[in-house]
């Protein structure tokens, strides 16, 4: 198809996702266990993300450029192939729009895995794509776990991966990209630094100090976990920031004003549970929540709910400080000075996001400029506009999905060398 006839196609799916928002909110709540509030935002990101790559497909060009003597060259945007698509179990739909969207857009085909803790929604996405005429075969949802996966990774009319999830297994398929030569786009895990000055406003740092840490569960790659607070206010924020997370509704992620559902799975509870006890055996304080919750709806009583958990005297050395741990936890660490901050900040191995609040402009500007992340927020934290790219410096990954960006990793680029005049023979 053309990238006209391509566009046409994504803006009738987009089309048919709003349309269907609501139904495709509640599977993914079910799919995911994130609340309905939540994972109708996440429908939204995806249609967008569609269009978004809809509007670029038609607009797919190379470029002419002039040779001496009257020659001239062109370069045409060619598609890769068949793109393999694997995704982490968070943002399910959403996901799978990120990597089908640009992936669909450049021309190519795909194959797509979700994690076969939420397998549902993107199976949805594909009778989407049928209904609003993509064809045949061009997108394709294979079901599996960590086997299917390598398959998909090894199969030699594979083109490119690209990859959401940890970072051991973001290893494993580089190494396997590496023996097929194929490029590869991975999207892996972080600890990102969220930084509070004492000139910014309180409301909206602390706004955004509950948005950096408690989307879905906590279980977000980009969040904000280190929320490091200038001495000065340290006090005011920490008061503030634990009596708004002691508010958070918990419990049926399908009721309307729950914000906070439940985690993914049993063994995940259990390994975020196991972090804040290490915690507290290193020196941590549990300032609110991090036990279980029990919703009084005896259906739901053996849900894996937890309370939203905010640890206060922490070290930059702890554990809780240093891993990614994937779930509700903030850890709070005050500051004395904008070059000692910067200093901790991107003292990670992990490189995904950044944040900083401050009313300062200079001071914000400077501090994302030496934050080594490749996502940062100025007085924000966890907004998604699909214009923006998205994507790790660091252990993080590479790549980089969303806004213009993702079409250099879903295209090749063939150059044409043409000659107007004789062949000047070395011969
Ligand atoms: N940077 C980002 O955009 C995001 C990163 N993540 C990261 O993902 C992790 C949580 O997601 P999980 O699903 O637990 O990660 P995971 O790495 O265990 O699994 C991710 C996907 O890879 C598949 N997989 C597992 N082993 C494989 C192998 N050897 N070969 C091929 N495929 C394999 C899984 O079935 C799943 O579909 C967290 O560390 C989080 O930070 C999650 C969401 C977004
Ligand atoms: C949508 N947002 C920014 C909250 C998270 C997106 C990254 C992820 O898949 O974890």
């Amino acid at each position: 198809m053309s990238g006209m006839e391509r566009c046409r196609v994504m803006l009738e799916a987009a089309r048919i996702i709003r349309e269907q928002r609501e139904e495709i909110a509640t599977m993914e709540t079910i799919n995911n266990g994130k609340s309905i509030f939540e994972a109708r935002v996440d429908i939204d990101i995806s249609w967008q993300c569609l269009e978004y790559y809809a509007g670029l497909a038609g607009s797919l060009a190379g470029e002419h450029i002039q040779l001496p003597g009257g020659s001239f060259g062109y370069t045409r945007r060619e598609p890769l192939g068949v793109c393999v698509g694997i995704g982490a179990w968070n943002y399910p739909f959403q996901i799978a729009c990120w990597k089908s969207g640009p992936a669909l857009a450049c021309g190519n085909a795909m194959v797509y895995k979700p994690s076969p803790f939420t397998p549902i929604s993107v199976v949805r996405l594909a009778e989407i794509f049928t209904e609003a005429g993509v064809p045949k075969g061009l997108f394709n949802v294979v079901q599996g776990g960590a086997a299917t996966g390598q398959l998909l990774c090894q199969h030699p009319d594979v083109a490119k991966i690209s990859f959401t999830g940890s970072v051991p297994t973001g290893m494993k398929i580089m190494e396997m990209a590496a023996k097929g030569i194929k490029p590869v786009t991975l999207e892996l895990g972080g600890k990102s630094p969220l930084i509070i000055f004492s000139d910014a406003d309180l409301e909206n740092a602390v706004k955004g100090a509950l948005m950096a840490n408690f989307l879905t569960q906590g279980e977000v790659c980009c969040n904000g976990t280190r929320v490091f607070v200038e001495r000065k206010i340290l006090d005011t924020f920490t008061k503030e920031v634990v009596k708004r997370t002691q508010k958070i509704k918990i419990g049926d992620p399908l009721l309307e004003d729950t914000r906070m559902g439940a985690l993914i799975n049993r063994p995940h509870l259990n390994r975020v549970q196991g972090f804040i006890k290490q915690a507290k055996e290193q020196g941590a304080e549990v300032l609110c929540g991090g036990d279980l919750y029990v919703p009084d709806d005896p259906k739901l009583k053996n849900g894996y709910y937890m309370r939203p958990c905010v640890l206060g005297n922490c070290k930059d050395d702890m554990t809780c400080v240093k891993e990614e741990i994937f779930g509700p936890v903030m850890a709070i660490l005050p500051f004395d000075t904008e070059e000692e901050v910067l200093e901790r900040a991107n003292a990670t191995k992990f490189g995904l996001a950044g944040g900083v609040f401050t009313r300062d402009i200079q001071k914000a500007h400077r501090v994302v400029a030496a934050l080594k992340a490749g996502m940062c927020f100025i007085n924000n934290y966890n907004v998604s506009p699909v214009e923006l790219p998205f994507g790790g410096y660091k252990s993080s990954g590479f790549g980089r999905e969303n806004g213009r960006a993702a079409i250099e990793y879903y295209s090749q680029l063939k150059t044409v060398c043409v000659e107007m005049g004789d062949v000047e023979s070395a011969f």
